[in-house]
């Protein structure tokens, strides 16, 4: 099968700073894929290319069999995409932002669902202004769903969130996953990771320095906790 994200030698440089070199993923349906890397790395950058929102200096790009660039449309039918601290303007309603967010596409899930499976239903008539960090952050994951996408980017998903949400939203993707959607998420959480990548890709100053399995990533090392896997692969461990 063709994979959903295919990606061939991409590289983005910022003027002299070369931010992302020589970058190959190919992700498949149904796959949680995890680009991680340490502040600075590269995994924005990385995903604005993908998307096409930023220009990249070489590499070909392939979502669902479509040109981000050149099928911007078709795509973002297709496509739910979450950033890092999404700005909202500030005389908006939690259900003004869904309803706008519902209305730009044609195939669309019912948001009070996702309202509800996040724990938000009861804030739906509250500014956005109003909500906590961890709030914002959930309404964020929450339009990125609304499309009833196929694959969904999901740039440090749960950064704010509690224990207790984390790991609803942790659920709500794994049953998203059986249901064959795909993900490329980043995250600075190993658990996370842990608990729901398949695969991942691990940048370090834009290079990519290991893609597999956790598993296989993990035997790899000496140790056992892909936190400490982590900062082994990317010589990031104490001395
Ligand atoms: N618009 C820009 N102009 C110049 N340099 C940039 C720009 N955007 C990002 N960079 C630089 O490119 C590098 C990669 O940044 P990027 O945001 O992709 O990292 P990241 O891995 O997503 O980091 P974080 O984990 O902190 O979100 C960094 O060194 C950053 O300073």
């Amino acid at each position: 099968m063709n994979p959903v994200v295919k990606v061939e030698g991409l590289r983005k440089r910022y003027g002299d700073k070369t931010a992302v070199e020589d970058l190959n993923i190919e992700i498949a349906k149904g796959e949680i894929f995890g680009l991680l890397g340490h502040n600075g790395a590269g995994k924005t950058t990385t995903i604005e290319c993908i998307l096409g929102t930023k220009s990249m200096n070489a590499g070909t790009v392939e979502i669902l069999g479509l040109d981000p660039r050149k099928q911007r449309k078709q795509l973002f039918e297709r496509v739910g995409v979450q950033f890092q601290q999404s700005n909202y303007q500030d005389k908006i309603k939690v259900k003004e932002v869904c309803e706008i967010t519902h209305s730009l596409y044609k195939k669309a899930v019912d948001f009070r669902e996702l309202l509800v499976t996040f724990g938000m239903a009861e804030l739906e008539n509250s500014m956005v202004s109003e909500l906590s960090g961890g709030e914002r952050q959930k309404l964020s994951v929450i339009q990125a769903l609304i499309p009833d996408p196929e694959l969904v980017f999901l740039d440090e998903l749960t950064t704010g969130l509690d224990s207790k949400a984390r790991r609803e939203v942790w659920k709500y993707l794994s049953k998203l996953k059986e249901k064959g959607l795909t993900i490329l998420l980043t995250s600075h959480y190993m658990d996370e990771v842990k608990a729901l990548c398949d695969r991942v890709c691990i940048l370090k100053n834009g290079k990519v320095i290991a893609m597999d399995t956790i598993e296989a990533l993990t035997k790899q090392s000496p140790y056992e906790d892909f936190e400490e896997v982590y900062l082994w692969l990317t010589g990031e461990e104490d001395e």
